[in-house]
């Protein structure tokens, strides 16, 4: 059985839950860790006042006792706070008297979901497309995200990111150590490592924010110690690069991933951009340079492996955008919920989550066994395989 998860809930109703299915007996889970990741999300110059509302943790509610995992569905749940401010609103049952119309949406925001949601479920109040289609969901996807990491961290490979651009503003390149990236990103608000440029952003963002605009970002993460072979050239699904864009897509608001170079490959020649390959007794087969970002043939190369996703800006604007109401047919500018201004500090950790569960899952397609034990086996034959060929 392969990997998998799948989440529910709403940004205001009670909590968001997730089942993950496919991991080995035996892992030990650091709830402190877990919890980490998901106050890494939660943090980022940009975001409004929901998140000072929220502490997200993440409650286990299946499939490890003792702080081990059995083999069993984990279940996953992670509060929400502001559910105490909506309870009338977002009640599962009738109830009677209550303000819900007050909260309705019924004039769509542009770049949201609102419209094509009422529309293809034939829904009158948009809150009931918004309440699903909110970032919140992120939350528990970096919960599950989180355990993958920890998965991967079992078999020595390390996941860190960056936020390389927020509207006109560039970071500079780097080429810094894993460990080095993820320690001086941690201490930024933006998660840049350059602090003039973490200055820069910030006011920006603040001006943005000032003139009831929003913005948005491109972001990176670096996967480092994952071997050689996972995912396969043989058919379109298995092609690890493939899967990775998809999860990247899924992110709320990204229109747009690269792996490794990615678009700037288009403007360059064959001899500029393929990574010539080496060997040693030491290091084995590697490469000259990492411009493919770790993939050929939708197999990883044993580079790291380099993503870049965008995120357009948020898409509720303080001063919104021409909309229609759906009651009256009538122009209308569109609703204004509380909202972000930037999100891609945010996005970026949600990012390293997302691309962590795709690698973890195929690591588990190549090594998976029911037990930790199983895998490192697997794990360790295929070394020796590796160091024979
Ligand atoms: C971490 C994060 C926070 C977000 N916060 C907001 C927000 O406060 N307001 C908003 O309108 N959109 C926000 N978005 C974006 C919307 O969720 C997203 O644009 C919407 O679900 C429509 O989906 P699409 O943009 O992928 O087409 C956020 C996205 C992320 C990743
Ligand atoms: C709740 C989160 O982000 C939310 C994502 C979001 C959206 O439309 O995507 C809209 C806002 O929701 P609210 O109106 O409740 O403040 C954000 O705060 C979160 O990231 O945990």
């Amino acid at each position: 059985m392969s990997l998998r998860y799948l989440t529910a809930g709403e940004t205001h109703g009670p909590q968001l839950t997730a089942i993950i299915e496919g991991l080995p007996s035996n892992l030990k889970l650091d709830f402190e860790a877990l919890n980490f990741q998901l106050l890494r999300r939660q943090k980022g110059y940009g975001r409004g006042r929901r998140m000072q509302i929220e502490k997200d943790t993440a409650k286990i509610a299946g499939g490890v006792r003792h702080g081990y995992t059995t083999g069993a569905p984990v279940a996953l749940i992670v509060e929400n706070n502001d559910w105490k401010h909506w309870q009338n609103i977002m009640n599962i049952e009738p109830i009677e008297g209550t303000d819900e119309e007050k909260r309705r949406v019924h004039r769509p925001r542009p770049g949201h979901a609102d419209l094509n949601g009422g529309l293809k479920y034939d829904l009158k109040d948009l809150r009931n497309v918004l309440e699903r289609s909110s970032a919140r969901e992120t939350a528990i996807r970096v919960a599950c995200g989180a355990v993958a990491r920890q998965l991967l961290e079992h078999f020595g490979i390390k996941v860190a990111g960056q936020v390389i651009r927020i509207g006109e503003i560039e970071a500079p390149p780097n080429n810094l150590p894993l460990d080095e990236l993820a320690r001086l990103t941690e201490e930024s608000s933006v998660r840049v490592v350059d602090k003039e440029t973490e200055a820069k952003m910030e006011a920006y963002i603040d001006q943005i924010k000032q003139e009831g605009d929003s913005i948005g970002g491109v972001v990176e993460c670096i996967i480092e110690g994952a071997p050689v072979g996972l995912g396969s050239h043989v058919q379109y699904d298995r092609k690890l690069d493939g899967r990775i864009a998809q999860a990247v897509m899924s992110i709320n608001a990204f229109k747009g991933v690269e792996i490794g170079i990615g678009f700037e490959a288009g403007q360059l020649r064959g001899s500029q951009v393929h990574d010539e390959i080496l060997y040693s007794e030491e290091k084995g087969y590697h490469r000259a340079s990492n411009r493919l970002g770790g993939f050929e043939g939708g197999m990883t190369n044993g580079m790291p492996i380099v993503v870049r996703g965008v995120m357009k800006p948020i898409p509720t604007l303080y001063k919104p955008l021409q909309s229609v109401d759906i009651d009256t047919k009538e122009p209308f500018t569109a609703q204004v919920e509380r909202s972000d201004a930037c999100a891609v500090p945010a996005a970026s950790v949600v990012l390293e989550s997302v691309v962590a569960w795709e690698v973890a899952k195929a690591f588990l397609e190549k090594f998976g066994g029911d037990s930790l034990g199983e895998i490192e086996r697997n794990y360790e034959a295929y070394k020796q395989q590796l160091e024979r060929y």
